[in-house]
């Protein structure tokens, strides 16, 4: 692999031993799929920081690399964690043991002493951070969150591969990944065309699912093209959630939303059926009065607490009683600012900052427990890890509930 002068030095160890491990392992990642430079990146964002993902061996790791003196070269942030750090009882169902809540605490401080700032969301699309960064369309970044990686390349043209475990955060203490995927405008033209002729547009479950079955059938090494009708905000991030989620594709150019010509490279064109969606949908929608209600999964977008607090509106306060929102700390301020969390609270509403029903303790103490959601990507996670669970959108959530 090319190495610039910068480099080499910083291989050789003349920006310590941190920085030079740190690019070692980037190097030698980026030699093992044939990239043949590095390139700097403008951002990174960890995941990997909950401790019921990461365990004692990942808290050694990431406390051995704070000691031995690694501070990030770019701006980083970092993925949700097992609970909320302002308010460790949002979580329902869970008692935190201290253990939990000492290591979780443990991994913090050492990615904090690294220099990451804590914004504890799988949605930093959603945060201060790509202004504050400066991120524009046609950026390198290092995003190890695999629904923002989708949400990056298709939806705001930001170009991440998927840097899973601690794969981004090496690259931001390098300050730099392989030239490779994503960030190569070649690999970003898609050859196979997915084209879903449909009488409506399809709202956050349907995209989904719809994501489930593209991910599913996509075989080709580039990003696949869509042509759907995908409605509103919420469909996009559940839709690449999905993508990340039931496969593993880093981007979709998606038509009328993906910035940039999707370079005219298109082989084949696959014509879906809207009654296969329609069919999917059936199988999973909840047969069961659900104990949770549940929303943010990518954590919520504005939009859907505004559509939130309407459907509840209308329904009876047992439904806003067992609603849960999960939520980053950023938007939960906006949100306040809107009076949105007064109201939402004013029903019921349970919201979860810095973490999640997936990456928390949540579902080993939810057996038996039964949720609906209207993440596609909950709903993968959650029935896999023995939770009852079923999927409807927000309109359809509080009806679930007599
Ligand atoms: C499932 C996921 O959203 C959250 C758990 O990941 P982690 O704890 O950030 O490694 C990660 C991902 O999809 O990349
Ligand atoms: S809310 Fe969903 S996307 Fe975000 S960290 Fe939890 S599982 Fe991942």
């Amino acid at each position: 692999m090319y190495l610039t002068r910068e480099e080499e030095r910083i291989l050789a160890g003349e920006e310590g031993e941190a920085k030079a491990k740190a690019l070692e392992v980037i190097v030698k990642v980026g030699e093992a799929v044939g990239a043949e430079r590095l390139i700097p990146i403008k951002h990174a964002h960890v995941s990997g920081a909950s401790y019921m993902t990461i365990g004692d061996a990942g808290l050694r790791f990431l406390s051995r690399l704070a000691e031995i003196g690694a501070r990030f070269s770019v701006p980083t942030t970092v993925n949700p964690v097992s609970y909320d750090v302002e308010d460790p009882s949002a979580l329902p169902m869970v008692r935190l043991s201290p253990r939990v809540v000492k290591a979780q605490s443990e991994i913090l401080r050492a990615l904090e002493a690294m220099g990451a700032e804590l914004i504890l969301t799988c949605t930093p699309y959603y945060t201060e951070v790509p202004r504050r960064v400066g991120l524009r369309e046609g950026d390198s970044v290092a995003w190890g969150e695999s629904s923002a990686v989708a949400y990056a390349n298709s939806v705001l043209g930001i170009h991440t591969n998927r840097e899973g475990g601690p794969l981004a955060l090496m690259a931001g203490i390098a300050g730099r990944t392989y030239f490779y995927g994503a960030h190569d405008p070649e690999w970003r033209k898609p050859r196979v065309a997915y084209r879903l002729e449909t009488p409506k547009v399809l709202d956050e479950t349907e995209a989904g699912v719809l994501g489930e079955v593209i991910a599913a059938q996509h075989r080709d090494e580039h990003p696949p093209l869509l042509d759907a009708p995908l409605g509103g905000e919420a469909a996009l991030k559940e839709f690449s959630a999905a993508v990340g989620s039931a496969g593993s594709l880093a981007m979709v150019h998606i038509t009328g939303v993906t910035p940039g010509d999707p370079g005219g490279a298109v082989e084949e064109v696959v014509t879906m059926d809207y009654g296969d969606l329609a069919r999917r949908m059936e199988e999973l929608a909840p047969g069961f009065e659900p104990d949770i209600l549940y929303v943010g999964c990518p954590h919520a977008s504005i939009e859907e607490l505004r559509r939130l607090y309407r459907a509840l509106s209308n329904a009876g306060e047992r439904a806003g009683r067992r609603t849960v929102v999960s939520v980053s700390r950023s938007l939960y301020l906006q949100a306040l600012r809107e009076g949105l969390v007064e109201r939402l609270r004013g029903l019921g509403v349970r919201f979860v900052r810095d973490s999640c029903l997936i990456v928390s303790p949540f579902s080993s103490s939810a057996r038996g427990v039964g949720v609906a959601t209207n993440s596609y990507k909950a709903y993968f996670y959650l029935s896999r890890k023995g939770v009852k669970v079923g999927l409807a959108p927000i309109e359809a959530l509080p009806k679930l509930v007599s």
